[in-house]
Parts: C-alpha cells; sequence; structure tokens
C-alpha cells in the first residue's frame, strides 16, 4: 500500500485551498454580513478606538497601542483626568496572540449604523497584526512584517498608513482568519512534491510505506541498548518505560498511544531527557502553543538547555525566559541587536512630532533602512543561538520559520500528533531522520471547515456549524491524521499503548476503556475509587457526592430538542446574525434546567463550582447554559471539542438531542462521545434522552445500555422543574 508522495502532496495541496479558502470564507463572512458594532457584540470586534502610542516590540516589530477614543466614550471614567486614558474597552473575547486586522474607521463616526464592514469596503486595507497585550483600557497589536502576503494587501511599508494616524483618526480592529499556518503547509507541501525519488531520505521511505520501519524487539528490556535504563524519573510505570524504550529503539518512526489521562505528556518528557542523554538533537512540536509550552514548563526544571521559537505574544509567561525572541535581546549573543533598537525607537518617537509630509517620509525610509539592519544582525544572533541548543521547540507550522531554515535533528517529537492536520506535521518532519509521535486517534481530529461547508451546501438539516463530522467525503481528506495513516500503513507494530489512567474513577473508565482500548486501561491506586465526598475540603455525603456515575434520562418527550432555525425562522437579519456567528445548533431549554439542578446540588453539597464543568456538543446548548456562570462564578461550561485535552472533578453531559426520529446528529461520533465521557476524574453525570441517544448507532446504544446498567439512573421530576422555572 505504498504511497505515491507526489500524488500525495498535490492532493494535500488542493485540499488545503479548499480548506483555506472555507476559512477565508467564513471569517470574511462574517466581516462582510455583520456591522462592526454587532461583531463588537459578539466579541470579534473593538471600534472607536485610537493609536496611543507606538514602539519598537519584541523581533523589532512595531507595536500599536490602540485604546477607546475618548471622544466617543461617555460613561464610565468621566472622572478619571489621569493620562490619555478613554476609559475601559467593552467587553471583548479578543485574546492575546490572536491575529487581528487594525483598519481606519471611517470618518462620521457611522460605524454603528452602517452594516457592513468599513475597511473590507476598501478592499482589505488596513495591517495584520497579533495582539500582544489586552489591559482594561489598552490592546497592544504588533503589526506584522511586509515579507510574505501580510500587510492586509495595502502595500504600504508596515504600520505607516495607521502610523500616520497617531492620535488622530479613529481605527477598529477584527480578529481574521490565520493564514501563517496555510502558507507553511503549503510551502513544505510543494517541497516534498518537488523532491526525485532518490532524495527520499530512509524515514520519509518509511512515511510513504515505501520501505518497512527497521524491526524493534518484542521484549526490549533486554535490548542490549535499551535494557538497561537510567531513569530520571523511576515512578514511571510500566507501559510508560516500554513506550519510552520502543521509542528509543525505533529507527524511523514510533508512535505513543496515549488514551485520556495516561501521562502522555509525563512520557515525552521523559523520552526527550533521554534523547538528550544520547547527545541527539532533538526538535518538539505540537499543533497549539499551549500544547508546545505545556513541554516546555515540564522540561525547564531539568536545566537543560532549551529554546522556544513563537511569537512572544502567544507564549506563555512562563516559558518567555527560553523564547527565541526575548533571548535575542538579552543573551550574550543579543547585545548587538540592541543598538539598532534604541535608534529605531527614537525614529518612531519622531514621527509624531513631525506633522511635515516630506520629513515623515525620510523617517520611513530611515526606519526601512534600520530595520533591514535590525533583521541581519538578529538573523546571525538567532543562528549562534539556534545551533548551540540541543532541544528547540516551537510549534508544528513555527517550525517552518527562517529560523530553523536548513536546521537538521536527530529526532522530531510530535505531541498531539492525532489533533494535527498531516501536512501540518510534516512541516518539522522534513527537517527530520526519525520521529516520535505521541496522540489518541480515538480522540477527536483537528477541525476541518471545508468539511463543514460541503457539509451545510449538502444537507438542509441543521448541525453544529463549529465542529464536523459528519459527512466526512470519502477518500484523501484532510481529516485523516499522519497518525491514522501510519497505523493503517504498518499496523500496531509500530505504536506502543499507555495503559495506566490517572485522571477517572474506575467506574467512569470502564465503558470507554472496554469499547475503545479493548479493555487495557487500568485505574491508577490514587485515583480508582475517589469520588466528589473525598475531595480536599469539606463536602457533605449525598447521593451526588457519593456515586461517580449518574445518569438522568429523560426519555419520554418531555424534554424536546430545538433547533437555533426553528426559533428564527421568518426573522429576517436577526436569523442572519444567529446562524453566522452562532452555528445552525441544537439546544435543549429543558435539560438545561436539569443540568442547573444538578449543579445546585453540587454546590449545595460543598462542591466548589470551579471544580465543576458542563459540557455539551451544541454550541447553542451552550448559550442556553451561560447564566449558570453568573449563578455560580467559576464554573465552566464548553463544547466537548474545545474540552478536549482539560479535565474536572465533575463534569455534567448534556447530550441535547431529544425528538422522536432518533436523529442524533454528530453526536453519533464515538471520538467526540470519548472526548466527552472522560473528562471527569470523580463524578460523571450525563443527561440525555436514551429513547433518542439509542437509535443513534450502535455505539450509542452500548453506551445507554451500559448506563441503565451500572450508572445511579434517575427519571428527572417534571413537576419540580418547572417550579424551579
Ligand atoms: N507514572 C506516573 N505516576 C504517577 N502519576 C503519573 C504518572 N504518569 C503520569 N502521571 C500523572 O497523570 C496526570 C496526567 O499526566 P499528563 O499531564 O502527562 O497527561 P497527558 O497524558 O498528557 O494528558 P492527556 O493525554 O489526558 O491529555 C498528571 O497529573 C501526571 O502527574
Amino acid at each position: 500500500m505504498a504511497v505515491n508522495v507526489q500524488e500525495f502532496a498535490q492532493t494535500q495541496l488542493s485540499l488545503l485551498a479548499s480548506e483555506l479558502a472555507a476559512e477565508i470564507a467564513e471569517s470574511s463572512a462574517l466581516v462582510s454580513l455583520h456591522s462592526p458594532l454587532a461583531l463588537q457584540r459578539a466579541g470579534v470586534a473593538l471600534t472607536n478606538l485610537t493609536i496611543s502610542a507606538q514602539r519598537t516590540g519584541l523581533g523589532g516589530k512595531t507595536v500599536l497601542e490602540l485604546g477607546p477614543d475618548p471622544a466617543t466614550t461617555t460613561s464610565s471614567s468621566t472622572s478619571s483626568t489621569s493620562s490619555s486614558s478613554g476609559g475601559d474597552l467593552p467587553e471583548h473575547g479578543i485574546r492575546a496572540g490572536d491575529i487581528v486586522l487594525v483598519a481606519e474607521q471611517p470618518a462620521g463616526g457611522g460605524v454603528g449604523k452602517s452594516r457592513k464592514g468599513v475597511g473590507r469596503e476598501k478592499g482589505g486595507e488596513g495591517v495584520k497584526g497579533v495582539v500582544t497585550r489586552v489591559g482594561r483600557g489598552v490592546l497592544g497589536v504588533a503589526v506584522e512584517e511586509r515579507d510574505g502576503s501580510g500587510g492586509g494587501g495595502g502595500g504600504k511599508e508596515e504600520g505607516e498608513g495607521l502610523a500616520a494616524v497617531v492620535g488622530e483618526k479613529r481605527v477598529w480592529i477584527v480578529k481574521v482568519a490565520d493564514d501563517v499556518t496555510f502558507r507553511r503547509m503549503n510551502a513544505t507541501m510543494e517541497r516534498l512534491a518537488k523532491m526525485e525519488e532518490r532524495e527520499y531520505s530512509a524515514f520519509v521511505r518509511v512515511l510513504f510505506g515505501l520501505s518497512s520501519p527497521s524491526a524493534v524487539a518484542a521484549d526490549l528490556t533486554r535490548d542490549e541498548e535499551v535494557g538497561n535504563i537510567e531513569w530520571v524519573d523511576p515512578t514511571l510505570n510500566d507501559s510508560q518505560k516500554d513506550a519510552i524504550r520502543f521509542a528509543l529503539a525505533s529507527r524511523e518512526i514510533g508512535l505513543i498511544h496515549g488514551p485520556p489521562g495516561t501521562g502522555k505528556t509525563h512520557t515525552l518528557i521523559e523520552l526527550i531527557l533521554q534523547l538528550l542523554k544520547r547527545n541527539l538533537r532533538v526538535l518538539v512540536c505540537g499543533p497549539s502553543n499551549i500544547s508546545v509550552d505545556n513541554i516546555v514548563e515540564r522540561l525547564a526544571p531539568h536545566k537543560i538547555p532549551l529554546i522556544r521559537l513563537g511569537h512572544p505574544a502567544r507564549l506563555l509567561p512562563s516559558v518567555l525566559n527560553h523564547s527565541l525572541d526575548v533571548l535575542t535581546r538579552t543573551s550574550e549573543a543579543g547585545a548587538i541587536v540592541k543598538d539598532v533598537r534604541a535608534e529605531m525607537d527614537a525614529k518612531q518617537a519622531s514621527i509624531r512630532k513631525t506633522r511635515n509630509g516630506r520629513e515623515r517620509r525620510a523617517i520611513y525610509a530611515d526606519l526601512k533602512d534600520l530595520r533591514k539592519e535590525y533583521r541581519e544582525r538578529e538573523r546571525r544572533c538567532v543562528s549562534s543561538l539556534v545551533a548551540g541548543s540541543k532541544v528547540v521547540l516551537a510549534t508544528l507550522h513555527g517550525a517552518g520559520g527562517f529560523q530553523l531554515r536548513g536546521e537538521q535533528f536527530d529526532v522530531v517529537v510530535i505531541d498531539e500528533a492525532s489533533q494535527a492536520l498531516e501536512a501540518q506535521c510534516w512541516v518539522p518532519l522534513l527537517a527530520a531522520s526519525k520521529a516520535i509521535c505521541a496522540g489518541d486517534h480515538l480522540q477527536l481530529p483537528p477541525t476541518i471547515k471545508s468539511l463543514n461547508l460541503k457539509k451545510k451546501s449538502s444537507s438542509k438539516k441543521g448541525k453544529d456549524a463549529t465542529d464536523g463530522e459528519e459527512g466526512a467525503v470519502k477518500g484523501a481528506t484532510l481529516e485523516t491524521t499522519l497518525f491514522d495513516r501510519l497505523l493503517k500503513l504498518h499496523g500496531p507494530s509500530i505504536k506502543r499503548m499507555l495503559t495506566t489512567q490517572y485522571r477517572m474513577h474506575e467506574k467512569i473508565m470502564r465503558f470507554p476503556s472496554d469499547e475503545l482500548y479493548e479493555g487495557k486501561l487500568i485505574a491508577a491506586n490514587a485515583v480508582k475509587a475517589r469520588l466528589l465526598k473525598d475531595l480536599p475540603y469539606e463536602v457533605d455525603d449525598t447521593d451526588d457526592t457519593t456515586e461517580p456515575l449518574i445518569f438522568i434520562d429523560t426519555q419520554g418527550g418531555d424534554f424536546p430538542e430545538k433547533n437555533e432555525d426553528d426559533q428564527d425562522a421568518g426573522g429576517g437579519s436577526k436569523k442572519l446574525t444567529k446562524s453566522s456567528l452562532y452555528g445552525d445548533s441544537k439546544s435543549n431549554e429543558m435539560e438545561a434546567a436539569l443540568v442547573r439542578q444538578h449543579v445546585q446540588s453540587l454546590v449545595d453539597a460543598g462542591v466548589k463550582p470551579e471544580d465543576i464543568a458542563v459540557v455539551t456538543p451544541y454550541n447553542a446548548q451552550l448559550a442556553v447554559l451561560a447564566p449558570l456562570k453568573e449563578a455560580f462564578p467559576g464554573i465552566e461550561l464548553g463544547s466537548v471539542d474545545g474540552f478536549q485535552g482539560r479535565e474536572k472533578e465533575a463534569v455534567i453531559v448534556s447530550l441535547v438531542r431529544s425528538n422522536p426520529d432518533g436523529e442524533v446528529g454528530f453526536l453519533g461520533e464515538k471520538r467526540r462521545l470519548n472526548v466527552a465521557m472522560t473528562r471527569p476524574k470523580r463524578s460523571l453525570t450525563v443527561i440525555g434522552d436514551s429513547e433518542t441517544v439509542k437509535k443513534g448507532s450502535k455505539f450509542l446504544k452500548d453506551w445507554m445500555d451500559f448506563l441503565e446498567e451500572n450508572a445511579d439512573l434517575r427519571y428527572p421530576d417534571l413537576a419540580s422543574l418547572t417550579q424551579d422555572a
């Protein structure tokens, strides 16, 4: 079943093109269909801002400081006389690390009334940037450099158009799709497509099935090389040690299969340390910044020289000390960059003082030269830092930056590989001669937007808009991850599974273990009998705190689901707003009332709201549940997809679906259910209509049967519920 590499790369390129198109369509539909004010209300935009300052940030980037325009902020801080503060920003969902477009707002403040996105009308003028800082009254945005296709297509020098309006004109910002990832994936696939067969390394050959992986002894405990390892952490369990031995012994590829709570990252840390002991050069990647930072934080105490690539705005504060950008400033090698930076800052400041157009242009020309000089010096500094470090950590697409151009690694370690697009994995893989991938292909794969589009246009039924699974096109899809493909290509001999889990009560673990993990999961002693009543603070013994598995069955038709579409039928523009900002989704108000009742009873028993999470597959249900956040400050509400990788002491799962036809939509996806049911440590409460849900799939039927047999089964008291409401 060898794969033709060129065909593979070409297919990926065309799939990626439609994926990017889908993402851009979604993001620009949002901007063009909604007024900036509506976007602001939805938390993705901020209007009426002024640029209060600009300075040179890390990496020589221009950082704009944006605040509310004092002229348009009415109430709030009228008494405040301090500085140039325009008061607080309105509530918004823009976070450090988000990519935003900063665009001029048209004069006359028509933004509130206009339906159309202003910046977009003028052909996307404005500059793109990364949010570096979010304060109550100020927002920092590092505007993007102009190489590549950044800069919003305006063709101006970065920040120029906006810098000219410091303190003068108003601007607005809106979150936009991040196309850097796509550019990196494309470049990688193009490289792969161009490779001649004779250029394929043994590693590449194995990854495409042109050769078989080198054999690894069945019993590695007796192996000469890896049989006798001096463990940094001797308390690793046997399956973890076995996986590490296997990863060290494999020549080309090894998969570490880590079911929920089995210490996948823990295992990778030991593996990385062992690779270093063997004097190997290692590149560690994950699909998200948080997945990478997680590893940096856990490696750092071991005092090994490590470097984290990535925009400082997107890194955890605790990781910044290892950030390449920061090291460029603070290390000895960085000293040569410093002077240029100071000069740039002085120039930047002088822009504000001059009103003469010609003088300004001259300053911009100087800045341009300085920036060039800066980049050159920085590049030299970066390559000396990178060359000197044994471990480099970056996101998968971050590994495609200029900093690693031409660098080779002995081993590439990829965490959460089953949540990454394969093309994304290839960004670092092209720099490797061996790879270790950790993940769990039985949890959710990465979200694919182009799938959703196909699905939406081919089906009138309302499905959740943010998460796509149903209607997956057969054949080549982006959804097939590297992890999946390699397993299929070479079979289970290229993987080792971690089997002891440190999260769930044994009863919570039972069903996913038996149905998905061949019954191999073992609950660690420390967790297997833990109940809510044993929490390290005072919790009463009640029916809810002494039982790890509860099923509240709403069968009978009294708890019907609601389609977001129904509610807005004929509602004109309102429908438009709802469906594109929140998705065609399902909700179930009665079920939400049950959730509330259950949370109340847990809290009454003493369980802290911050130890409780409610998860549901449907965004519309999240909206219905939102008032819980006010009633129980600290409680977490999340979509199943968004909660992957997380855990909580008590988790309530609201299944939502209840209809006479047994329609379960994308709830039918096993991997989504797996994620939902494996988040809790001490208490899982499932709320759903067993009658409807059972009809969805064999897996769902088995689950409902299991819950009926094994959970504390409850039927809601309709009277008490309506009273509560
Ligand atoms: N050998 C071990 N002995 C004791 N505790 C362990 C061991 N291995 C892992 N753990 C604990 O298990 C928990 C989960 O480990 P880790 O954070 O590595 O999870 P993970 O597998 O990456 O998470 P998941 O795969 O669920 O997303 C941690 O609290 C960790 O300390």
